[in-house]
């Protein structure tokens, strides 16, 4: 029961109190029950009407803002959008179909203002100027929490700012920079766990999206918590089968997520449904081995003199965080840094697939860069340096950055009456950060918005660009921007370069079936609903 709700109850009981005593001739005290009855029947209803219909539209300071032109049905607004797939789309056709100047307005259910980004300017306020002014919606925290704890990315205000501080050191261009050989030498096992699984299959064909998760949960094992998980030797971890379980693309988790967006938690709790009580053990698994993961390394260091250079070792020795807050911490880091990381990876190799000439020359640049990828295991070889100046491999894994954000959809909640773009924003107002529409936006990438063209990262000097063409860096908004901008995209980059770059050195591929349209699905992070089946074929790659 909300405030508002209980308010009307309270109200009516002491209306009918009031009038059956001091008007008795015309409330008769036997009636009390009724006349209570008939009194939350009525404020109810005016309640309702003020709700659905008064306040927005005639009073909401929103309701002249550009709307869609379709997609509305009463009582539930243009909250269908949510259910649409692949998540995100439909907000970009919002984009191409409505003239706006910044914000456009939309009807969540039970016609609840919605704000949609949709410039470089409205997405700079929210995200970099008045940052502060807006917070994840509670509801999708009090999801979300579940599975991350009370770490960084659940956190908010003052908390935040404390653990971002705190955070941020191990996350600076010199650490990053000393984790490349972990990200080097777990992509060449990559490739040789994958050559192993090939051998054993006449077709040469298998799902990527399975190999690409087991190597970024170890890699961010290694130099998250300097822990080989040893995912990729070990085919049935315990840790993938519970990520694997929370992170499957099915309909019903869609289902599930959308629902406790537009539910209170106690009225998911209470509904009998199975995935209440698989979420409780697989989130109790995951605490448990993170819990455990703390402690060990708490002895081990106590008993090594060697200084770590994971983040959690930076975080132990910068004695800021309580046992319990690294624990919320590593739950943040391994579902923040694995799933997103593997999806980009997964994404690359479809686009790759299905885009043989780009493929082939970026295998051309890196074999004639790298001519011996073993060397670079060499302690002394600066892999940063190296992988960070090949032109192509960076503007190929940008320009798949830019096609699939790995988190299609994210939003915020107004904190307090503010302004975006001189507009007048209420407390309380949702507003919906959609990197999948931005990323795609004709108005800000040209026609050709949608096509995969790695070129674009491309000067005519043949050096990366930092936009892609683009005239605003808030069109690419895969990690979004400002003080709650992805903390690891140095790190995650910095991956995505290694393992993009062993793989397509390694392997020729094309997808098992040509002809499919790979559906890409999932509840907060992209995945292919079902799967991204490829047929490889080993290259030669010097010595
Ligand atoms: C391709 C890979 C990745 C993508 C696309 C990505 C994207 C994002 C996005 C969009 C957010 C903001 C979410 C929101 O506020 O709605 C975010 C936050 C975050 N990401 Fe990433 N991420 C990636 C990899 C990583 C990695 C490898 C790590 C850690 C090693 C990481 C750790 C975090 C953390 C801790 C936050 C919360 C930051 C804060 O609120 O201050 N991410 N990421």
């Amino acid at each position: 029961m909300d405030f508002t709700a209980s308010n009307i109850l309270l109200l009516s009981l002491v209306e009918a109190a009031v009038s059956v005593y001091f008007f008795p001739q015309v409330f008769p005290r036997n009636a009390l029950a009724s006349f209570y009855l008939i009194f939350v029947i009525v404020q109810g209803t005016a309640w309702c009407f003020q709700k659905l219909i008064i306040y927005p539209f005639f009073l909401s300071p929103l309701r002249h803002l550009p709307h869609p032109p379709k997609g509305f049905y009463p009582l539930i607004g243009h909250g269908l959008i949510l259910f649409k797939r692949p998540p995100g789309q439909a907000f970009l056709n919002i984009l191409k179909e409505t003239e706006n100047d910044g914000l456009i307005h939309f009807r969540g259910v039970f016609h609840a203002d919605r704000l949609l980004l949709a410039s470089p300017a409205a997405l700079a306020d929210v995200l970099v100027h008045r940052s502060y002014d807006f917070e994840k919606p509670p509801w999708a925290r009090n999801f979300l929490r579940k599975f991350l704890g009370d770490g960084l990315l659940m956190t908010e205000g003052d908390e935040h700012r404390h653990q971002r501080k705190h955070i941020m050191p191990a996350f600076s261009f010199r650490h990053i920079k000393e984790l490349y050989p972990v990200f080097w030498s777990k992509s060449i096992e990559l490739c040789q766990v994958v050559s192993r699984e090939l051998g054993e299959k006449p077709d040469k064909v298998l799902d990527i999206g399975h190999f690409s998760t087991m190597v970024t949960l170890d890699i961010i094992g290694l130099a998250g918590l300097g822990r080989d998980i040893g995912s990729l030797r070990n085919n049935d971890d315990v840790l993938i089968e519970n990520y694997e379980e929370i992170l499957e693309p099915s309909t019903e988790k869609a289902v599930y997520f959308v629902l406790h967006l537009l539910f209170p938690p106690w009225v998911m709790a209470a509904l009998p449904w199975k995935l209440n009580e698989r979420v409780k053990i697989t989130t109790g698994n995951l605490k448990r081995i993170c819990g455990e993961f703390v402690a060990n390394k708490k002895s081990r260091m106590k008993m090594e003199s060697e200084e770590g250079k994971d983040i959690l070792s930076i975080m132990l020795r910068s004695n800021n965080f309580s046992d319990n807050g690294l624990v919320d911490q590593l739950l943040t880091f391994l579902a923040a840094g694995h799933e997103t990381t593997s999806s980009a990876l997964t994404w690359a190799t479809h686009l790759l697939s299905t885009h043989p000439e780009i493929q082939t020359r970026l295998r051309t640049e890196i074999q004639e860069n790298i001519p011996d990828r073993k060397a670079l295991l060499d302690p002394n070889f600066d892999i940063a340096a190296l992988l960070e100046s090949l032109p192509y491999l960076n503007a190929v894994c940008n320009e798949v950055l830019r096609l699939f954000p790995t988190i299609p959809v994210s939003a915020r909640m107004a904190s307090r009456d503010t302004t975006v773009c001189g507009h007048f924003i209420p407390k309380g107002t949702l507003l919906q950060v959609v990197p999948w529409a931005t990323n795609r936006d004709p108005a800000l990438w040209g026609p050709d918005s949608e096509k995969f063209i790695p070129e674009r990262w491309i000067d005519e000097s043949g050096r990366t660009t930092m936009n892609g063409g683009a005239d605003s860096n808030y069109s690419f908004l895969t990690f979004l921007h400002g003080p709650r901008s992805c903390i690891g995209e140095r790190f995650a980059r910095a991956e995505m370069r290694a393992l993009v770059a062993a793989f397509v050195g390694e392997f020729k591929m094309q997808m098992a079936n040509p002809e499919e349209k790979v559906r890409p699905g999932g509840t907060i992070t992209s995945k292919p609903i079902d799967g991204m089946r490829l047929k490889l074929e080993p290259v030669t790659w010097g010595e």
